[in-house]
């Protein structure tokens, strides 16, 4: 069977198609950058505009207590389930890089006589910035180390380990399990930045006991530009999480307006400051594209999808035109990565073609496959716009 026919095929066995017309795609471009910004659901426009009317608009300050105020909550409790978290211990709130500013500090306030902070070598940068300061203002000593070599550097100096679920650069996913397990064993706490992984394979914290966990909720949950980020805090730990950003939203009584911070009691407490409501209820609202979909589909779907980009490009391409960089096993999130020397200039080209993905510095093409909206067509035209591309 050729490509075409092969793509064809696939398309059509897929139990995920009919989600793709919820999502207010270009016709015409072909989107593999959902990885750093998901598309928009058709219905977030809708229920923006309800929001702005009729909630900002009709009630005005009354929607405080009519909804806004729980929202973190509320919106957490919907992530949860992709998470594999029991209700209680997801809040949204803030950056991916704030939270992962709060669940570090706690997490070293965690393990008094320990010095030492870990980070994996390959993560995404804003991770080490932030650990870099939580080490400086927490006087510990901050580690780099690859997740394969973890076991030589972890001790009973470790405080906590930060680790990429999936590596930005390459698409390599690391074993949850097994490293969580290691980091246990040491006696360390482990924080895990899932902005990668979440929306794209089935996750179990609970049942890994992972500690700690954040995640960007703009990329394969289409939160939209900016949407805030979550936090996953253990029940058994939430009572000690001391985290530092003590802002009044936090409070176990915000409105008593009190002159001493008292923290809420279960995950409130990673709050800070006033929500984001316009962001925060825009991704309420892509959440519910999530309503009866299986992450097993997802994840068969995300492999489907990335195999056989990597075949089409394999079929396609002359020999050695591109390295494939993301791991050809089950080890990989949904996303490909390419490397050429000319990546930059060949990314800029096939965009102008309306084949989106991205590039990442020095010489990396990244292509995303958000499995709720693309297609094995896609990724076949991708693949002939990039061939297409290197020949000119
Ligand atoms: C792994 C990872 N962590 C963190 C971030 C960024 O977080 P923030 O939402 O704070 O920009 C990104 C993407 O920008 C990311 O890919
Ligand atoms: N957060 C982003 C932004 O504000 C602008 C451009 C890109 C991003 C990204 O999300 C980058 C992404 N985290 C990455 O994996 O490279």
């Amino acid at each position: 069977m050729d490509l075409t026919a092969r793509a064809a095929k696939l398309d059509a066995e897929d139990p995920l198609a009919h989600l793709r017309a919820e999502f207010d795609l270009p016709p015409g471009t072909v989107y593999l950058d959902g990885n750093s910004l998901g598309a928009p659901l058709r219905r977030v426009a809708d229920q923006m505009q309800r929001v702005v009317r009729e909630q900002w608009g009709g009630r005005l300050i009354r929607s405080w207590s009519e909804g806004w105020w729980e929202a973190p909550r509320r919106v957490g409790e919907r992530i949860a389930p992709l998470l594999g978290a029991a209700p209680g211990q997801v809040v949204v709130a803030d950056s991916t890089s704030v939270n992962l500013f709060k669940a570090l500090v706690a997490a070293v306030r965690l393990a008094p006589g320990r010095r030492e902070i870990v980070v994996d070598a390959a993560t995404f940068p804003t991770d080490g910035y932030i650990a870099t300061s939580v080490a400086e203002l927490t006087g510990r000593v901050l580690r780099t180390a690859d997740a394969d070599e973890l076991p030589a550097v972890l001790g009973d100096g470790t405080a906590v380990v930060l680790l990429n679920h999936v590596d930005y650069r390459t698409g390599r996913l690391h074993d949850m399990a097994a490293l969580t397990a290691r980091v246990h064993a040491a006696g360390a706490r482990v924080v895990w930045d899932l902005c990668h992984s979440v929306g794209v394979l089935p996750l179990a914290l609970d049942a890994l006991g992972v500690d700690l966990a954040v995640g960007c909720t703009y990329k394969f949950l289409n939160g939209g530009p900016g949407a805030p980020a979550f936090l996953y805090v253990r029940r058994d730990l939430q009572e000690a999480f001391d985290q530092p950003l003590s802002g009044w939203g936090g409070h176990r009584e915000p409105f008593a307006m009190a002159p001493d911070y008292v923290p809420a009691e279960g995950i409130e407490r990673g709050r800070c400051g006033t929500p984001d409501i316009l962001s925060l209820l825009a991704l309420e609202s892509a959440l519910e594209v999530w309503d009866g979909v299986a992450l097993a589909d997802v994840r068969a779907k995300g492999l489907s999808l990335t195999d056989f980009f990597v075949e089409c490009v394999t079929e396609l391409l002359p020999p050695g035109a591109v390295e494939v960089l993301t791991p050809r096993d089950e080890r990989r999130g949904h996303q490909v990565s390419l490397r050429h020397p000319d990546a930059e200039a060949v990314m800029t080209e096939l965009i102008a073609r309306e084949v989106i993905g991205d590039f990442r510095s020095p010489d990396v093409l990244r292509f995303g496959f958000a499995p709720l909206y693309v297609t094995h067509a896609d990724a076949l035209h991708a693949a002939r716009t990039l061939t297409d591309v290197l020949e000119a």
